[in-house]
C-alpha cells in the first residue's frame, strides 16, 4: 500500500475541466456528474507537468476575457500534448483557434450573440453529434472565429455564426460557440456525454456508491492505523455524512463535538444527539456552552460583529475540548474533520479575482493555524445533492438528510437587533410553529429552505379587547438550487392564516406575521 494518500481523480476515469471564468463553469461539471462522469474544475493556470493524474479528456471553458486581450488568460500548451481528446467551449473554442492559427482569426464580432439559436448539424457522423439532430443552443459571446484554423473543419453552424462547431477529428479537438452545460441548449447534456464517453472513453462508474468505497479506503490510508480524529459535528447534512465517513473509516479514533451555542433551534440539541450517538454510533460529545456565546453576543446588534463573535467562540470552545481528549497513541489529536464542499471548493479556485464579501459565513476553519491540525475534507469533490444521496445509501435517516440547512450562527443572525433569552425564546417558538405547519402540509421536501425571522420593531394590535404593542415575526421560505440565487416560496393563503394565527396566538410577545416576499438577490437568504 502506498503512504501517498489516493486521489479521486486517481481512482476514477476523470474529465478535466480547465476554468477561464465563466460564470457557467461548474455546470459543465455538474452536468458530467450527472452522467455518471467524474469531472473536476481547475483555474485555467493550471500546470499540466503539476497534475498528479491524467485526464481522460479535458474542457476548457467559457470566459469574460477576449483570447486577443493583452492580459488575457491562456492555457497552458502542454495540454495539447497530452495525448486526450479537448473540447472548447465558447471562449475555450476561441482559444484553440488562436493557438491553433499563430495568435490570429479571433475578433469581436459587429454582431453579438446572446441567446437562443438553432444549430444546423452538417457532420451527421462527427461522434460529438452522435444522436443529436438540428436543435436549440444557447449563446453569449462578443466574438468570433474569422478563420477555421488549419486542419479544422465546420461541423455545425447558425445562421449567425458560421463556426458554431470545429473539429479536428484526427488531433482529437472539438471546439464549439454555444454552451452546453446550460439548461437552455436542448440537447447540451447528451453533447457533453457524446464527449466524455464516446470520444474519451470514460467510465460511466461515478455513483456515491463506489464513492463510499474508495473514501473510506482514502481515509484510513491518510490517518494510518493510530492517530485520531476530532470534528465539530453540528446535526447538518454535511458534518453528519463527513462524521458517518470518519466513523465507517475509523469507529472511535473519531471525536464528533457538537457545541450547544445557545442559538439552536428548539429542542435541537436533545434530538440531534439521539439521532447520531444512539442513531448512527458516532463517538459524540456535547458541549454546552450556551452562556458563553450569550454572554459575548450581548448587546451586540451588528450583523457582522455577531458572525465573528460566533465564530471566534467556536474556535475557542472547540480547542478546549480538543485539548481535553488523549488520544490512545501519541499525545496529541493529528486531524481535523471539515465538511468542505465542492462549492465551497469552487469558490476559492475560481478564476475571477476575489469577490465581495457580502457576509462573512462563521468558520470553523480558522482553527487550523493554531492547532496545526492536518485538514480531512471527504466532502470536497461533492456537490449537495450528491452529499444527501451519499448520506441516504449510509443509512442516515431521510428527515437528516433532507433538512433544510441551518447556518452556524443559528437563531442570532435571525433575531434583529441585540440576541437575549427572552428573543431567543420567541424566535424559537415561532420557527418551531412555522415548521410544524409546514411538514403538516406536505410541504417540507419541497421548500429548500425555511425560519422565522423575529425583527426588533413593536406594533400595535388588539388581542380580546386589550390593546397590544408587540413584536413582529417575518416568515421567510425560499426555493433554490444552490442557495446563490433564491426564489421565495408560493404558499397559499390559507396556509399563511394558518400559521400566521397560530404564531399570534400561541407565542407571547408577537402582535403581527408578515411573509417575506423578496427574492435572492436583491436580498439573501438570511436576514443578517
Ligand atoms: N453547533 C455546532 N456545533 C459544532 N459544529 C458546528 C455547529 N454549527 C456548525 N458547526 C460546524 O460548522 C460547519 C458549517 O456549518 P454548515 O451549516 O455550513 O454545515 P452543516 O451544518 O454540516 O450542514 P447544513 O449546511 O445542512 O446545515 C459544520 O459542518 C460544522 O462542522
Ligand atoms: O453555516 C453557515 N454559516 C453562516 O455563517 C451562514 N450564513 C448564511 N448561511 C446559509 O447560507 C445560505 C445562503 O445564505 P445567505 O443568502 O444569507 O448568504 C443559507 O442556507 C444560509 O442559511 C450560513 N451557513
Ligand atoms: N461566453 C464566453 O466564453 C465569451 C467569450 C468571449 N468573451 C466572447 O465574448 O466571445
Ligand atoms: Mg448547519
Amino acid at each position: 500500500m502506498s503512504s501517498e494518500p489516493v486521489e479521486v481523480s486517481n481512482v476514477f476515469d476523470t474529465i478535466l475541466i480547465l476554468d477561464f471564468g465563466s460564470q457557467y463553469s461548474h455546470l459543465i461539471t455538474r452536468r458530467l456528474r450527472e452522467c455518471h462522469v467524474y469531472a473536476e474544475m481547475l483555474p485555467c493556470t493550471q500546470k499540466i507537468s503539476e497534475l498528479s493524474w491524467k485526464p481522460k479528456g479535458v474542457i476548457l471553458s467559457g470566459s469574460p476575457y477576449s483570447v486577443y486581450a493583452d492580459d488575457a488568460p491562456h492555457v497552458d500548451p502542454a495540454v495539447f500534448d497530452l495525448g486526450v481528446p479537448i473540447l472548447g467551449i465558447c471562449y475555450g473554442l476561441q482559444e484553440i483557434a488562436w493557438t491553433h492559427n499563430n495568435r490570429a482569426g479571433v475578433t469581436a464580432s459587429s454582431e453579438r450573440e446572446y441567446g437562443h439559436a438553432t444549430i444546423h448539424v452538417h457532420e451527421q457522423e462527427n461522434p460529438l453529434f452522435a444522436g443529436i439532430d438540428n436543435f436549440q443552443v444557447w449563446m453569449s459571446h462578443g466574438d468570433k472565429l474569422s478563420a477555421l484554423p488549419n486542419g479544422f473543419s465546420i461541423a455545425a453552424s447558425t445562421d449567425n455564426s458560421p463556426y458554431a462547431a470545429i473539429s479536428n477529428v484526427e488531433q482529437q479537438i472539438w471546439g464549439i460557440q454555444f454552451h452546453p452545460e446550460v439548461s437552455h441548449t436542448t440537447k447540451g447534456t447528451q453533447l457533453l456525454e457524446n464527449f466524455a464517453v464516446k470520444i474519451c472513453g470514460a467510465s460511466t462508474n461515478w455513483n456515491m456508491k463506489n464513492f463510499i468505497g474508495t473514501e473510506i479506503e482514502r481515509i484510513r490510508q491518510l490517518v494510518g492505523p493510530h492517530a485520531e480524529v476530532i470534528g465539530a459535528v453540528s446535526g447538518g447534512v454535511d458534518s453528519t455524512v463527513a462524521a458517518k465517513l470518519l466513523n465507517e473509516a475509523i469507529g472511535d479514533r473519531f471525536h464528533a463535538i457538537l457545541v450547544d451555542n445557545g442559538v439552536m433551534r428548539l429542542n435541537e440539541v436533545e434530538t440531534v444527539h439521539k439521532t447520531l450517538t444512539a442513531g448512527l454510533g458516532i463517538n459524540l460529545t456535547v458541549v454546552d456552552a450556551s452562556e458563553e456565546f450569550l454572554n459575548n453576543l450581548k448587546d451586540v446588534s451588528d450583523p457582522e460583529k455577531k458572525r465573528k463573535i460566533i465564530g471566534n467562540t467556536f474556535i475557542r470552545v472547540f480547542e478546549r475540548e480538543a485539548a481535553k481528549i488523549t488520544p490512545k497513541a501519541g499525545d496529541e489529536i493529528e486531524f481535523l474533520l471539515q465538511g468542505t464542499l465542492y462549492p465551497d471548493v469552487i469558490e476559492s479556485i475560481s478564476f475571477k479575482g476575489p469577490s465581495q464579501t457580502i457576509k462573512t459565513h462563521h468558520n470553523v476553519g480558522g482553527l487550523l493555524d493554531d492547532m496545526k491540525l492536518k485538514l480531512i475534507e471527504p466532502l470536497r469533490e461533492l456537490f449537495k445533492d450528491e452529499v444527501r444521496e451519499l448520506g441516504e445509501l449510509m443509512g442516515i435517516p431521510h428527515d437528516l438528510v433532507w433538512r433544510h440547512p441551518f447556518p452556524g450562527p443559528g437563531i442570532a443572525i435571525r433575531i434583529l437587533g441585540p440576541v437575549s433569552p427572552p428573543q431567543i425564546e420567541i424566535a424559537r417558538k415561532a420557527d418551531y410553529i412555522f415548521i410544524e405547519e409546514i411538514r403538516k402540509a406536505g410541504l417540507y421536501d419541497k421548500i429548500s429552505q425555511a425560519f422565522a425571522c423575529l425583527l426588533p420593531v413593536k406594533s400595535v394590535g388588539v388581542m380580546g379587547d386589550q390593546r397590544t404593542y408587540e413584536q413582529v415575526i417575518a416568515l421567510r421560505a425560499i426555493e433554490t438550487k444552490d442557495f446563490m440565487t433564491a426564489d421565495w416560496f408560493e404558499f397559499d393563503y390559507q396556509f399563511l392564516k394558518t400559521v400566521s394565527r397560530r404564531i399570534v396566538n400561541e407565542v407571547r410577545g408577537v402582535a403581527r406575521v408578515v411573509y417575506d416576499v423578496t427574492s435572492k438577490p436583491p436580498a439573501t437568504v438570511e436576514w443578517e
